[in-house]
């Protein structure tokens, strides 16, 4: 059966740039968005975005920007001119900050020449690695899913495109939200896959059937022995 990958981004988590363009190379028959992280570019720099454009793929840009407006407005500038096709703040860093971002974006986008679109901006709501219990130790008392959609109306309204949400809450967020807005989801495990640190997770299936736009995964597929079978597997 012929599937469609056309909604799975793979997380290049490597510092090895080598290794993350072997894998572009081995995966783009199939996929057409990978992500570049915090342990990629900090490795490689932001020319690897370019160098997996040049392969014919698209990049989403995933620093999870979070401090004051004036900081993120410039980050957000630079990130449209790095080439990527989406990139991500904090929700948490507050409606200012994402505003400022939007704006920067913006215009920064209109002094860039041959840039096809503006590069889509999103709001990461609460961590797929944290539960109930970790927001009660910071004092949050409102459950995980309950914060998300809080923080994906608060993104709506200060104009970012998308959240980066966990598959538990995408219903919840799409009700809150419409249809227009991306939602984007990581924390996804294959039944065969261990979660490892992740801890508010579904299938890729189930994230699909639940109506996210987008689902991440890295390890499962990146770590086996033969990525594009591990690939080949994620909905079973
Ligand atoms: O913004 C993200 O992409 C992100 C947000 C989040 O809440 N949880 C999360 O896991 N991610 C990223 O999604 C990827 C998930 O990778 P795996 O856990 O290996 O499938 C990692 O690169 C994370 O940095």
């Amino acid at each position: 059966m012929t599937q469609d990958f056309s909604k799975v981004i793979i997380a290049l988590d490597t510092p090895d740039e080598n290794k993350a363009l072997g894998l572009v190379r081995l995966l783009k028959n199939r996929i057409r968005v990978f992500k570049v992280g915090l342990e990629l570019f900090c490795s490689a720099g932001p020319a690897v975005i370019k160098k997996i454009n040049a392969e014919g793929c698209r990049v989403f840009l995933d620093l999870k920007f979070h401090d004051i407006p004036n900081t993120v407005a410039g980050a957000a500038r630079a990130a449209v001119r790095s080439g990527a096709f989406m990139f991500n703040v904090h929700a948490s860093g507050g409606r200012e900050m994402m505003q400022k971002a939007r704006e920067a974006a913006e215009r920064a986008f209109i002094e860039k020449e041959n840039h096809p679109e503006r590069p889509k901006i999103l709001a990461v709501t609460v961590l797929t690695s944290l539960d109930d219990r970790d927001l009660r130790e910071m004092n949050i008392t409102e459950s995980s899913a309950g914060q998300a959609v809080r923080l994906a109306k608060l993104a709506l309204a200060a104009g970012m495109d998308g959240v980066v949400t966990s598959p538990g809450e995408i219903e919840a967020i799409r009700n809150a939200v419409g249809k227009d807005f991306l939602i984007v989801t990581p924390g996804v495990r294959p039944p065969w896959a261990g979660t490892g640190d992740q801890k508010r997770v579904a299938t890729p299936k189930e994230a699909l059937k639940a109506g996210a736009d987008y689902i991440v995964i890295g390890r499962p597929v990146t770590a086996a022995p033969d990525p594009l079978a591990a690939l080949e597997r994620i909905f079973v």
